[in-house]
């Protein structure tokens, strides 16, 4: 008799599509199982609204966890970044694999680099935080940019350069790798310029809390494929973000790094940005602390930044704080 498949529950986008491919191979290899894909349609998939209009917070996760409650399907991979902060009681973030590159980078015509962009370019992107900083950087350098939402998946977004209709657009580096689209990339944007989104770049896996598929218990299986690092900077990520109020399409950006003296890792940092969506003003800080060893320190220098970052007027740049 043939094992029973494991039901991996995931988005059909091609991003998501090579991203659960992936973690499927791993679980294979750690449980021996064959693992069975079970595509499943979130309201980010259907709605053609902006992100910001439809709320944001947990558009491309609710249909996937709801599978996952009522026991439909065994586990689920997420962008990390697309997963609300609050993480319900039935759910257990099980694993959070080791992070591809954090960045965002810029795909404009010409293979042209964001300096090198003309007056007015008109630049892609449907992100409040991507959108701030640009801005901010394009008033430092004097150039006058136009910031054009748009919203599709790594495809469409990459066609509108293509087609003419847009200079340039913005996207994850981590996307573009997971689908093979790398080569497209006209610019890695540092990230002191333009902080990624907190969790950009790292998967989520996710599974019922207790959970157990033909007596494999799921999350302690699942915990195997857990990076210690990048679960220690994606809590204190995505505890900025939380304290801040501030949901996954908020102009909210962060990133945890370890510091390291010569091959000894020191500290860890964390940076914060929070701007208006015009640039012109941000709100830009970093705090240094000692390697989390738990979850509660990790998130604490989240909770530290997040309240420097109010305490020097993030929260009046934030808007709609429902957002
Ligand atoms: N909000 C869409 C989204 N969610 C996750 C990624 C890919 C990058 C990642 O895994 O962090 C993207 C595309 C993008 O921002 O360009």
């Amino acid at each position: 008799m043939t094992e029973k498949a494991l039901r991996l529950g995931t988005r059909r986008s091609k991003l998501a599509m090579a991203q659960s491919g992936q973690v499927a191979d791993a679980v294979h290899q750690l449980t021996g199982r064959p693992v069975e894909l079970v595509e499943i349609t979130t309201y980010g998939d259907t709605s053609r609204e902006h992100l910001a209009q439809i709320g944001g917070t947990g558009v491309f996760v609710a249909a996937l966890r709801e599978a996952l409650v009522r026991g439909e399907v065994d586990f689920a991979v997420h962008s990390l970044k697309d997963l609300p902060t609050a993480q319900p009681d039935e759910l257990v973030l099980a694993a959070v694999p080791a992070r591809e590159d954090p960045r965002d980078v810029l795909i404009a015509r010409d293979g042209l680099r964001f300096e090198e962009l003309p007056e007015g370019a008109r630049v892609g992107t449907g992100s409040p935080r991507r959108m701030a900083q640009l801005n901010a950087y394009a008033r430092g350098h004097r150039m006058a940019i136009e910031t054009v939402p748009i919203r599709g998946n790594i495809d469409t977004r990459i066609g509108f350069v293509r087609s003419g209709e847009l200079d340039a657009v913005v996207l994850a580096a981590a996307g573009l790798h997971r689908v093979g689209r790398s080569d497209e990339v006209t610019e890695y944007l540092s990230v002191d310029t333009m902080l990624p989104a907190p969790g950009q770049g790292a998967l989520a896996i996710e599974c019922a809390a207790g959970h157990e598929a033909d007596g494999l218990p799921l999350a302690a299986v699942l915990a195997e494929l857990d990076d210690p690092a990048t679960r220690a900077a994606v809590t204190a990520e995505r505890s900025l973000l939380a304290a801040l109020e501030a949901g996954c399409s908020a102009p909210v950006g962060g990133l945890a790094d370890l510091l390291a003296d010569g091959q000894v890792v020191k500290e860890m940092r964390l940076r914060g940005v929070v701007g208006s969506p015009d640039g012109s003003a941000l709100v830009q800080l970093s705090t240094t602390g000692p390697v989390p060893t738990t979850h509660d320190e990790a998130a604490a220098l989240g909770t530290e930044l997040a309240a420097e970052m109010l305490a020097k007027g993030a929260a009046g740049l934030m808007g709609e704080r429902a957002l």
